[in-house]
């Protein structure tokens, strides 16, 4: 079984305790319509870095990256960076975040930001929405097309953006729908963990012009984002690269300073 089905099999236990606790007629009375200023589709297009920085403790490919950060320190250090966005990952068994790590950055900082997590359920859409985030992502890997449509069309009632992963050409066919904002192409074989960006390139000629193109995973260099750049990338998303240093914010600030 790999990593993408275990964490599903967990995710479907989790979010049904969840729902005992917090019934969804609660949770829909949490949620307000408050958004910050700019979108991160909008940010991406405009900035000439194109950086979607992450909060990410641990992750199942390289177990613990950093325990000892707290999160309003990485939020405003990578605000005042200059990132376009913020992605916070809230898996607590895989990956050590949590919904509070979300409500934690939406206090600490005005970047959009992205809700990372393994979305299965409408549910999971609300509580993005009430914990302040202004994006989900949905992975195509673990999903139909109707649930991608019925969670894509979810999210745009609630002014949430959407970004959709990907880490192939079926993944992507399967996907394409007006209610996607941005695509995602996921560098990382989930399968074996190796990294290439060999993936974002050759993906990149068939995802449609009307999208924001965004990289994710492996980026460690700045060469990285000026070699996927020419295929129409306008964003990249960052999580260990930063994530490993004592401040996140500061290593977010050189490579964005290096980059323009
Ligand atoms: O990071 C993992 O090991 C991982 C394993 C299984 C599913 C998802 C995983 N990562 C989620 C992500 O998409 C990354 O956190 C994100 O793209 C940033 O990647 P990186 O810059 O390599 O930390």
């Amino acid at each position: 079984m790999n990593i993408l089905d275990k964490i599903v099999i967990d995710k479907r236990k989790e979010v049904d305790l969840r729902k005992s606790l917090i019934p969804t007629s609660q949770l829909e009375q949490s949620v307000l319509f408050t958004r910050t200023t700019t979108s991160l589709a909008q940010n991406l297009k405009n900035s000439k870095s194109g950086i979607i920085a992450e909060h990410k403790r641990r992750s199942p490919s390289k177990s613990v990256i950093n325990n000892g950060l707290n999160v309003q320190d990485v939020a405003i250090g990578y605000e005042n960076a200059g990132v376009c966005g913020m992605s916070v990952l809230t898996d607590g068994k895989y990956f050590g975040g949590s919904l509070d790590d979300l409500l934690t950055a939406r206090a600490s900082c005005n970047l959009p930001l992205l809700r990372k997590e393994f979305i299965i359920d409408e549910y999971q859409i609300l509580e993005a929405k009430a914990y302040g985030a202004d994006v989900i992502l949905l992975i195509a890997a673990i999903l139909t097309r109707d649930e991608i449509k019925q969670f894509s069309e979810l999210a745009k009632s609630l002014k949430l953006d959407v970004l959709l992963e990907v880490h192939n050409e079926d993944e992507l066919h399967k996907s394409i729908m007006p209610s996607l904002d941005m695509l995602g192409v996921n560098n990382r074989n989930l399968k074996t963990f190796d990294v290439s960006l060999n993936t974002s390139k050759a993906l990149s000629k068939i995802i449609p012009n009307d999208f924001v193109k965004v990289s994710e995973s492996g980026i460690s260099n700045i060469e990285s984002i000026k070699e996927l750049q020419p295929y129409g990338y306008q964003g990249f998303l960052i999580g260990e690269n930063f994530m490993k240093t004592n401040n996140p914010g500061e290593s977010a600030t050189v490579f964005i300073n290096s980059l323009i």
